[in-house]
């Protein structure tokens, strides 16, 4: 997918069966399927290192089958969830999954969001461990997985040890990078001529610790895709949470949409096809 285009590729975050229709429905290059969307939805929990490589695929597995050949799902695998026989099995899941790229990064086991403070991230060699575990899990696969280095370790170790970082990941076979949480524009696009013409891409998180960058100028400061991990879940949770609060106060909740365009934007008239191809009545009278 990376190799195939010379726009930029931008992928909404989603985290859930809706999230991901909505932007199936929207249409877009591609789709971002966000760890901390993914813990916060299934597990109800922070973005802490609490989901495992289970609720990670299996979550990955339902969204990009979606659409059988709908756009490639770039997809979070923190960690990797383990030393290299578990990272293996990871790239193995996600490849089976239908997964098309994945990042993999440097923090601790016991992780956190990288737009919190106080991040730590393993030694390098343990980080090229785990790149390296991926490599050799693609290839023994015969996938073509694009694996995507991402390094966490501007907080504690500064610029220059993330593009040594992300230079060793690129040599050992890591497809594209990721420096998590750039400070400053300036650092967004330096890290870009760095490792160039290696693809780097561009984690657009509002509100954290990174500037807004926009598509444009993503794309002019030479990245090559770029997700919006919380362009899903943060908008989710504002109405939802103005919606359960109207309904707490007024007694009445207030949605406009009928439970018919929620169906329809999940594959209802694609049900009703299948069933109508197989030579079944069940939709004959309507929905
Ligand atoms: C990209 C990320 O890994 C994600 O899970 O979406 C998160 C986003 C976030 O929690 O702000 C990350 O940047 O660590």
């Amino acid at each position: 997918m990376v190799k195939h285009l010379d726009r930029i590729i931008v992928c909404p975050g989603v985290y859930d069966g809706l999230s991901a229709r909505i932007a199936l429905e929207t249409g877009f290059d591609g789709m971002y399927m966000t760890g901390a969307g993914t813990t916060a939805s299934r597990l109800g929990a922070a973005d802490l290192g609490i989901a495992q490589l289970s609720d990670m695929s299996s979550n990955a597995e339902m969204i990009a089958n979606l659409e059988p050949f709908g756009p490639p799902l770039i997809a979070d695998m923190d960690t990797g969830y383990g030393g290299p026989l578990i990272i293996a099995r990871a790239v193995q899941q996600y490849h089976r999954a239908g997964v098309a790229a994945f990042h993999i990064e440097d923090q601790i086991a016991q992780k956190r969001c990288g737009h919190l403070s106080g991040k730590e991230v393993v030694d390098v060699e343990t980080y090229i461990q785990r790149i390296k575990a991926c490599v050799s899990a693609a290839a023994r696969l015969r996938s073509d997985i694009v694996i995507i280095a991402r390094t966490d370790a501007l907080q504690s170790r500064g610029f220059d040890d993330c593009i040594t970082r992300l230079k060793r990941a690129r040599d050992e076979g890591a497809d594209m990078g990721i420096l998590e949480g750039v400070s400053t524009k300036e650092q967004a696009l330096q890290a870009v001529n760095e490792l160039a013409p290696w693809p780097l891409c561009y984690n657009s998180v509002e509100n954290g610790h990174s500037p807004l960058i926009s598509v444009g100028e993503a794309q002019a400061m030479g990245y090559r895709a770029i997700i919006f991990s919380f362009a899903g879940i943060s908008p989710a949770y504002t109405a939802i949470k103005s919606t359960f609060d109207r309904l707490k106060s007024e007694g009445v909740t207030g949605s406009g949409v009928t439970p018919k365009a929620i169906f329809q934007v999940c594959g209802l008239e694609e049900s009703i096809m299948v069933d109508t191809v197989s030579g079944g009545s069940a939709f004959a009278k309507g929905v």
